[in-house]
């Protein structure tokens, strides 16, 4: 597996964000962002708050464009740009390829907690029964109580929607899956649980790039840790 080349592979990303709001003022993030991650690796983002490591996740999923250089992902045999990736083919990508969890749960309102979690399965071809049956896991694992399944989740506690998040995020079987703080304002048990989710991913070949605040969550589950501040851009905002 080693051998094979890597599922998701930057070569000299940069990014600046022009503040139009205040004169056109350039903020300059990062400059030459150089990595890759394996399947079956964890890659984490480390560096300090506002250092760019959203950023960098950001414009892997196509939320943020890059200024410069090559963003590639592998779809089965092809390898996609998505610097320069038409939106319908980033879409196809984020459909087929890379899931995304942040620690924020979005959802279509009034939809059951349990569906909203199937649905993420079967949007990737599972079928009915097994979707099923993984978001009950799933739920279940990360402690969401049952009698909570068939409500929509708007009006949970912030831990729960953020429980519900990650089964949703982890429900289907992309081969690339970017973490965005999904256990911010977990407790220690579900941190521990959603670690044990990750190596099970990691054990089915996903290639994750992560950002973890949680020391105990990011030692556990890094093969690597990339600290974005040597990506610092050295142009001054
Ligand atoms: N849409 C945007 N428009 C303007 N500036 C932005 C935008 N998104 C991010 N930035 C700026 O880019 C810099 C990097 O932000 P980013 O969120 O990537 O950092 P981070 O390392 O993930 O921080 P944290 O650990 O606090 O989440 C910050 O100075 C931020 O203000």
């Amino acid at each position: 597996m080693t051998t094979e080349q890597p599922l998701i592979a930057l070569d000299d990303v940069s990014k600046s964000f022009t503040l139009h709001l205040r004169g056109g003022l350039e903020l300059a993030v990062v400059s030459d962002v150089s990595l890759a991650v394996a399947a079956g690796e964890c890659v984490v983002l480390g560096g300090p708050s506002g250092a760019g490591k959203s950023s960098i996740l950001k414009m892997i999923y196509g939320n943020y464009r890059a200024d410069r250089g090559r963003i590639l992902v592998r779809d089965g045999a092809e390898v996609v740009n998505v610097a320069s990736a038409e939106p319908r083919r980033i879409l196809a990508l984020r459909r087929d390829v890379m899931g995304y969890v942040s620690q924020f749960l979005r959802v279509i309102p009034r939809v059951a907690t349990l569906d909203i979690v199937a649905n993420a399965a079967r949007e990737r071809g599972i079928g009915q029964q097994e979707a099923m049956e993984r978001a009950r896991r799933l739920l279940s694992l990360l402690n969401v109580p049952e009698r909570l399944w068939q409500l929509p989740p708007s009006t949970f506690s912030g831990g729960e929607q953020q429980r519900v998040n990650i089964a949703r995020g982890l429900a289907a079987d992309r081969p690339v899956l970017l973490l965005d703080e999904p256990t911010a304002s977990l407790d220690a048990k579900n941190r521990a649980v959603v670690v044990d989710l990750i190596h099970e991913k990691k054990r089915a070949g996903t290639a994750i790039l992560g950002i973890f605040h949680d020391e105990d969550v990011r030692e556990a589950v890094a093969d690597r840790i990339e600290d974005v501040t040597r990506f610092a851009s050295s142009r001054a905002a």
